[in-house]
This record gives structure tokens, C-alpha cells and sequence, in this order.
């Protein structure tokens, strides 16, 4: 067939949930979608890199998101699995377009949606069949170097992810400079070079269950927070007090989330964090204040309330009474003049490609 076509749908995210600073995350329901179409009959191209992007959804009018194939996170990520295999650039005549509804920054995993859907755009592109998703993974991780977000954008659910300890040469690889794994953008010199292979199986995931009753409630500030500058913020070090806190809580999370009915008490308290949420407040004003009020003894249906991701989003499990807890947590952020809007979000599958 002449033109191929396919759709790369990839869930946004929400990571950490409390206590699980990066290792656990939550693919929800809200899809980046990749619409693609490879022209197979046209031998040669004038098309930068034989692709041209084009793009819809959050950020379009700001021109926050780049339609340049060298720039844009996505076709970057793309290119690298291709120079990975050999192959320079996009097949001839590639046209991606991208619908995009997650929210920049906001800690949904824009990010990490982008990356996974470029990796996966990437095989596609390339007819790289063997790439096994544990193999797509480890692509995944040279560039969004915290697994817990990728780890739910890519296999779904809610899950835990983990990193295998690796040689001292794997370290190295691993964690050679994002510039040396990206294709460099515009203007930089296509040396021709193959960009460093990422090493096998770095990153692991294990699903969790998630009880049917529980929705995830996202209320979304209109400001950004990029990750990382967030994580910028996270002390070197740790009083050891605060370690074994969140590890106690760690224990508890998989399985209260799990259990049904849910347990309001036992999940509130599995939800908190001493780790990341006290050093983020900083950058997130009332995010202390907002944590430490929403409790389920004053808000009927709601099970537990933290940091999405990196922030600014906050994320409120509940069982019901959605609006009341969504307009509760936007009054507090209206205290410090900052608008939000709110969406009730469902645990969502992982990425999948359909092919017409
Ligand atoms: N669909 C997309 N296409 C291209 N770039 C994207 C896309 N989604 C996110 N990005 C890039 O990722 C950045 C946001 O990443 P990050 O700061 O990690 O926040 P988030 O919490 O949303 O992942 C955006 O500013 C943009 O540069
Ligand atoms: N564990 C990471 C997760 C970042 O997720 P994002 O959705 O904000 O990109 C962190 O907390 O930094």
C-alpha cells in the first residue's frame, strides 16, 4: 500500500501519588494522539528530515510546541530510536499530527506522554517490530530519566516501577548528557554519528490493583511548573525520619488503593509524603495548607489528596461528591489568586497504536 496511516494514543499521568516519589504512577484518562500518515510512494522529499508536523490542542496559540521535526520533544525522541537503528531520518513523506490535550507542566505527564508516544512513533516509523515494550522502555528512560510517569504512560494502570542496579559502564550510558541522545535541534550539525544505544533492561514495572469505586480528580492551576525546576527544588539528602515515614507509607499505598470497598482512613494516611510535596510548596502556593485540610472526616467521598507529578496539579482520589471536593481545593487556590479548572479522571490502559 502506497500510504500508510496510524494512530499512537498515549494516556497522560499522574505520578508519586504521596509517598511514591518516583516509583509509582497512575495512567489516567486523557489521551495525546498521534495521527500519522507515511506517503510509501514518494521516493524523495523536500520536507525538513522528510516530516512535516503539525499540531493541535494545549499551548497551540502560545507556539509553545515547536512544528519543527529537530525541535519538537516528540519527533527528537523519534529520531533518536531511528539513528539508534541506522536510519537518519523519517520515512519519506511522514506527516505526524498531534492532538494534544494534557496540560503543559501541570503534572500530568505531557512530558512523559510525549516521550512514549515518540519512542513508540519512532518503531513505527522505522518497522523496528523487534522492539519489545520492556525494550521501548529503556528508550524511554534515556530521555525522561524518572520511570514512574513513563512507566504508566507506556504499560497503564496503576504501577510501580523500578530500576535495575546497573554496571558502572551501563551508569555511564545511562546518564550520558540529554544532548548527546537527542538528535541536536535546528541549526545543530547532523554528524552522521549513531547516538549512544540505551543499555538492556533498565527499567521494571509491576501492576498494582486498583479498586473500581476509586476516581482520580485532577484540579489543574493555570500556571506552570516545569519538572525541572521542580525538582530542583529536592534537598541531595534526607533526614532519615522522613525516609522511613514515606517508606512506612509506601507499604501501605498499593494495597489500600487496591481494596474494595476503600478504605477512607487507611488511604488518607498511605497517601502521605515527606519527601517531595513539603520542598514543592514553595513553588505551588497553598499546596501545604491544601494537603493538610482536605481530610476525609470533613469531606464526605474523598479518600486522599496530593501533588500530581511534579505539580502544580493537585490530585484527590474519591469515591464521590467530585465537584464539592474540586471546588474546595480552587478556593484555596483562590486565596492566592490562582485559577484552576477540574476534570474527574479514570485509570487508563497504556499506549496503544491502531492501525486502519
Ligand atoms: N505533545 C507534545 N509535543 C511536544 N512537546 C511536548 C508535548 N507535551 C509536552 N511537551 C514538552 O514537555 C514540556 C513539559 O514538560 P514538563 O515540564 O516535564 O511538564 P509535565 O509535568 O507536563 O510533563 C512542554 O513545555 C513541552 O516542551
Ligand atoms: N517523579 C517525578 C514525576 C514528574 O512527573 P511530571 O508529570 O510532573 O512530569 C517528579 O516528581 O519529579
Amino acid at each position: 500500500m502506497a500510504t500508510e496511516s496510524f494512530i499512537i494514543k498515549t494516556p497522560c499521568s499522574s505520578a508519586n501519588i504521596g509517598p511514591g516519589f518516583d516509583v509509582i504512577g497512575l495512567a489516567l484518562s486523557m489521551y495525546l494522539e498521534l495521527q500519522v500518515t507515511i506517503d510509501r510512494s514518494k521516493t524523495s522529499s523536500s520536507l525538513p528530515l522528510n516530516c512535516r508536523v503539525t499540531y493541535e490542542g494545549q499551548g497551540e496559540d502560545s507556539g509553545d510546541i515547536s512544528l519543527d521535526p529537530e525541535v519538537n520533544l516528540l519527533t527528537r525522541v523519534a529520531l533518536y530510536v531511528l539513528r539508534c537503528h541506522g536510519q537518519r531520518s523519517f520515512p519519506v513523506e511522514t506527516h505526524v499530527h498531534i492532538k494534544n490535550p494534557i496540560p503543559l507542566g501541570r503534572g500530568l505527564g505531557s512530558s512523559g506522554a510525549a516521550v512514549v508516544a515518540g519512542v513508540l512513533l519512532g518503531k513505527e516509523c522505522g518497522k523496528l517490530d523487534h522492539l519489545t515494550p520492556e525494550r521501548l522502555f529503556d528508550f524511554c528512560l534515556m530521555i525522561e530519566r524518572h520511570p514512574d510517569n513513563v512507566g504508566a504512560a507506556l504499560f497503564g494502570g496503576f504501577v510501580g516501577t523500578y530500576l535495575k542496579p546497573l554496571t558502572p559502564e551501563e551508569v555511564a550510558r545511562k546518564e550520558i548528557p540529554l544532548s548527546e541522545v537527542l538528535p541536536a535541534p535546528a541549526g545543530g550539525v547532523d554528524t552522521g554519528i549513531r547516538p549512544p544505544e540505551p543499555p538492556h533492561g533498565i527499567g521494571h514495572h509491576i501492576k498494582f490493583p486498583w479498586a473500581p469505586e476509586i476516581k482520580a480528580v485532577a484540579i489543574i492551576p493555570e500556571f506552570e511548573v516545569p519538572t525541572a525546576k521542580a525538582r530542583e527544588v529536592l534537598p541531595a539528602v534526607y533526614p532519615r525520619n522522613d525516609v522511613t515515614f514515606n517508606l512506612q507509607r509506601i507499604a501501605l499505598l498499593p494495597v489500600a488503593l487496591g481494596q474494595s470497598p476503600p478504605d477512607p482512613e487507611l488511604i488518607y494516611l498511605a497517601m502521605q509524603d515527606k519527601l517531595h510535596q513539603p520542598y514543592r510548596q514553595t513553588l505551588i502556593p497553598g499546596l501545604t495548607e491544601i494537603v493538610e485540610s482536605m481530610t476525609p472526616a470533613s469531606m464526605p467521598g474523598l479518600l486522599g489528596v496530593c501533588l500530581s507529578g511534579a505539580g502544580p496539579t493537585i490530585l484527590a482520589l474519591a469515591t464521590g461528591n467530585f465537584e464539592e471536593i474540586a471546588t474546595k481545593i480552587i478556593d484555596h487556590f483562590k486565596k492566592n489568586n490562582i485559577v484552576c479548572n477540574w476534570k474527574v479522571l479514570e485509570p487508563a490502559e497504556g499506549t496503544t497504536v491502531i492501525r486502519k
